[in-house]
């Protein structure tokens, strides 16, 4: 097995509305950025692949192991991080009991499960906020909050929705050092921000209309454009290329 996460013919709809369908995918160790358009998919992929929403068809294989019933995803899930775009909490619950709730729903062994909450709490610097209520916290906060509780326990596959939205430039740039520091992990962050991709990752994915369009490094698509065109930057430009040359409803 050299991935950690793999899809095959995978689909998903709400109600009549098919959102894709296909979709072929191997993801190993390294970080992905998933681009795409509003409605594109991404949320309902990352739901699918963090086993929260079982696919309409096809097969989906974490670590190696199909996920064939709930029993499986249940295990596959202490693998898993998850930062959905809008997370739930307890608004009474301080960060500390926040994020220890994600360490027990991940099976973190109980006589780690203290020092795992205090590592990652640090690791994304509320350490000067773990007492306070979750009601408290800033957007920024929160969402910090948000990722240390994806990342508690060590996951294997960090599955991040719009991991950046509501921080301020110092903090993407912690977010940015953050993800670099870790090791031997597969992270997917779904973002409409061009420069986190261009940043952090080995590799990029652009949908559309619930198509991949685009895979390739950070570099490839910044060729794609070599004359320029809409966007400031060269990632840009090469992103919007794409997006034109694969308009939504196309597929
Ligand atoms: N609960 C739902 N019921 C019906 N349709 C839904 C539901 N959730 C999402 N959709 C539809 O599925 C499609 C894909 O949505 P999704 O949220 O996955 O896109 P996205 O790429 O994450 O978009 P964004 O960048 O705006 O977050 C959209 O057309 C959306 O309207």
């Amino acid at each position: 097995m050299d991935f950690t996460v793999g899809a095959s013919g995978l689909s998903q709809g709400h109600g009549r509305n098919e959102i894709f369908s296909g979709l072929q995918l191997q993801i190993g160790v390294g970080v992905f950025g998933l681009l795409g358009p509003n409605g594109a998919g991404k949320t309902t992929l990352l739901r699918t692949l963090a086993t929260v929403t079982p696919p309409r068809a096809g097969s989906i294989e974490i670590l190696g192991k199909p996920i064939e019933s709930e029993k499986d995803a249940r295990a596959a899930r202490r693998h898993i991080g998850f930062l959905p775009q809008d997370f739930g909490y307890y608004p009474s619950f301080s960060v500390y009991d926040f994020v220890h709730y994600s360490a027990w729903l991940r099976e973190v062994p109980s006589k780690h499960s203290r020092e795992e909450t205090l590592r990652v709490i640090r690791q994304v610097g509320l350490e000067g906020r773990m007492k306070s209520r979750m009601k408290s916290l800033s957007g920024g906060m929160l969402r910090r909050a948000g990722i240390a509780s994806a990342l508690v326990g060590s996951p294997r596959l960090v599955l991040l929705d719009e991991p950046t939205v509501g921080l301020d430039p110092a903090q993407r740039l912690e977010f940015r050092d953050l993800i670099r520091s870790l090791e031997n992990v597969t992270v997917i962050l779904s973002t409409h921000l061009v420069e986190d991709v261009a940043a952090i990752c080995n590799e990029v994915i652009v949908m559309s209309s619930g198509s991949f369009v685009f895979r390739g490094t950070p570099g490839r698509l910044s060729s794609l454009a070599p004359n320029g065109g809409i966007g400031d930057t060269p990632m840009e430009q090469g992103y919007m290329s794409i997006l034109e040359s694969h308009p939504a409803g196309t597929r």
